[in-house]
């Protein structure tokens, strides 16, 4: 509430500690892994930094988010850059700042990544793959199977062919395979599959080609609660799984057991933030009643882009009447600007009252638009009982200032 009154709504908050503390059960859970944030569910400066204290590695998947790492001094040998159309300006970017690895997404980079290397060095690459497995909370976000943008197909032969083209090229070195089955993923049984899937291709390559590759990235994709009854997929659940997958394959395949990547996103920031709006109107309609708050699906597009659900909670006073189930609508101008449906909120609840909604530290700052001309709400990081602003408020005058007139 504090939060509310001294650096107004809405506003998303950010807890410090809980994201180290998720950053540190990955680790604790598989400590032989590399574990690299996945910064597209959300990264600023200031969480660029903790990630980089405590010793992750960084996916980033756009020229803006290296700026941000690079801003923050992050490691390059630490970042790992994805993306399905880098432009030439990223690769080059990527090449010059010296990222760790380049996840190559499709047979034409092969030769214009190859080409931005500059003479005598080698740049490490993985090849992402298609593992053919669908998992993720909705169409949107499965990326593991055939028929989605990502990736080389096994079923087609383009894997083949890239790590064919890839071996001859001197500026590049192959130095293992990569997958991302989605998002949202709430059970560690896939994992194994694509590990199973995963391996086959490793000693497919071997076959091949007589090399061993080092490295096998799973992506991210490990799924976080969002309503009471939902659990989430643990490091602990997930890591017994894909270790256990990786051990028997290899064992069956006879392949050295190779070093692992993990790029989770939504399970480190997710449940790491909420966001506070200030409530403008309750209104009565013959279907329902409507709670209207100050943001919106500009701060928040998840429900109308992927049909999310969250809960809300009044804050900052007592209530003084039983809950009653409200829709919680934003300010825009859509019938489909909904931040969530037939939740339970106290019904003396009134103008000028603040509610939270949890849950939402991965994918709402990052997704945030200025529909409507609305600027984008502020960071504000709490750790030990102090808050600061960590993003400012986007201001009117911020987005005058972009609209250069005639
Ligand atoms: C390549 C890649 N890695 C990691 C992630 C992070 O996913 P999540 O936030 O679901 O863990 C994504 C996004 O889904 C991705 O596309
Ligand atoms: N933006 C999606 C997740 C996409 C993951 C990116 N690969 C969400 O909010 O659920």
């Amino acid at each position: 509430m504090r939060i509310a009154e001294r650096h107004g709504t809405p506003a998303y908050v950010v807890d410090e500690a809980d994201v180290r503390e998720r950053c540190r059960a990955f680790r604790a859970a598989l400590p032989d892994a590399t574990i690299l944030y996945a910064a597209k569910a959300f990264l600023c400066r200031a969480m660029a930094t903790w990630i980089r204290q405590e010793g992750l590695g960084l996916d980033v998947c756009s020229g803006g988010e290296l700026a941000i790492a690079r801003s923050v001094g992050f490691p390059a040998g630490r970042i790992v850059f994805h993306g399905n159309a880098k432009t030439p300006h990223e690769l080059l970017e990527a090449v010059r700042y010296g990222v760790g690895r380049i996840v190559v997404d499709n047979l034409a980079e092969i030769v214009r990544l190859a080409a931005l290397v500059p003479p005598g060095s080698r740049q490490k690459i993985l090849l992402r793959v298609v593992p053919d497995i669908e998992a993720g909370a909705c169409a949107a976000v499965r990326t593991g199977g055939e028929g989605q943008k990502f990736g080389l197909s096994i079923a087609t032969g383009d894997l083949a062919a890239a790590v064919d083209r890839v071996l001859r090229r001197p500026e590049l070195e192959l130095a293992g395979l990569h997958c991302h089955l989605g998002s949202q993923i709430g059970a560690a049984e896939p994992y194994g599959r694509a590990v199973r899937v995963m391996v086959e291709q490793l000693a497919r390559v071997r076959d091949t080609h007589g090399v061993v590759l080092p490295e096998l990235d799973l992506g991210g994709g490990q799924g976080i609660a969002y309503l009471p009854a939902e659990h989430g997929l643990t490091p602990a659940e997930y890591a017994a799984t894909v270790l256990k997958a990786l051990e028997e394959s290899c064992a069956e395949l006879g392949l050295p057991v190779p070093r692992l990547s993990v790029e989770p996103g939504r399970s480190i920031s997710g449940p790491a933030g909420l966001t506070l709006y200030r409530v403008i109107a309750v209104k009565r309609t013959l279907m329902r009643t409507y709670v209207a708050v100050d943001g919106g699906m500009s701060d928040n597009p998840r429900p109308s882009l992927y049909g999310a659900r969250y809960t809300a909670r009044l804050i900052g006073r007592a209530a003084t009447a039983p809950d009653r189930e409200v829709t919680l609508v934003g300010h825009h101008c859509e019938a489909g600007d909904v931040l969530a449906e037939n939740v339970p909120l106290p019904a003396d609840l009134r103008a000028g009252d603040v509610v939270a909604i949890p849950a939402t530290g991965a994918y709402h700052y990052s997704m945030a638009s200025t529909y409507n001309l609305t600027g984008r709400p502020p960071v504000i990081a709490v750790v030990d009982g102090a808050a600061r602003v960590v993003v400012r408020r986007e201001e009117i005058d911020d987005l005058l200032r972009r609209d250069v007139g005639l």
